[in-house]
């Protein structure tokens, strides 16, 4: 690990990164990075219109180099990843170099009723909700190995479970 505090919370879309990352920064008095966002500024565009325009695999490309870029930075920080950061480009290596790992386990039913309405995630593009589930769990399933990997796992997260966790890490 660096010399420096580095919280990477990993995990499904939907499973809450960038909802809880912020307050658990706040509280740890550390400076919150939004990874997609980082990607967004860098890119100057939107998550949606990377995949829509430049592809997938381009959007991985980004993301990989987001990642190493603050791997390697001189900075304590939290991060809310990329649901899918962790799972290519060796990501989960990069971040378990670099920190600490949190992987947010949320079941598929509440990601289901977390994005039901949501547009923007265009892995999660579907015609319905059956659709959708059927989008999801996949997802899940083919992930969980890539998730598994992350040094602490909390079953259906809460921002005080985090703090907990977090808390016990940095006591060892
Ligand atoms: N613990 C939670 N309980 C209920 N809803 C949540 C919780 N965490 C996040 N959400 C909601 O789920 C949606 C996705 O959360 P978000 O933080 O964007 O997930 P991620 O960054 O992991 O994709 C948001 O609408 C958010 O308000
Ligand atoms: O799971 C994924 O592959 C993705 C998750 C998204 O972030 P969230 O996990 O914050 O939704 C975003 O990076 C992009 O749409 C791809
Ligand atoms: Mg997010």
């Amino acid at each position: 690990m660096s010399d420096y505090l580095k919280i990477f919370l990993v995990g499904m879309p939907g499973s809450g990164k960038s909802t809880l990352g912020r307050p658990l920064a706040e509280t740890l008095l550390l400076p919150f990075v939004d990874q997609d966002k980082e990607i967004e500024r860098r890119a100057g565009k939107t998550v949606q219109a990377i995949f829509a325009e430049d592809g997938e695999a381009y959007f991985r490309l980004l993301e990989s180099e987001v990642l190493k870029h603050w791997a390697a930075t001189d900075m304590n920080f939290v991060m809310a990843t990329g649901g899918g950061a962790p799972c290519f480009h060796d990501g989960m290596t990069v971040i378990n170099v670099a920190g600490i790992s949190v992987f947010l386990d949320v079941p598929v039913e509440e990601l289901l009723s977390r994005t039901a309405t949501d547009k923007g995630r265009p892995l999660l593009q579907a015609e319905d909700l059956a659709e959708k589930k059927t989008k999801l769990t996949a997802l899940y399933d083919r992930r969980q190995t890539c998730y598994a990997q992350a040094q602490i796992a909390l079953k259906e997260p809460t921002l005080p479970a985090l703090q907990h966790a977090i808390d016990a890490r940095l006591r060892k």
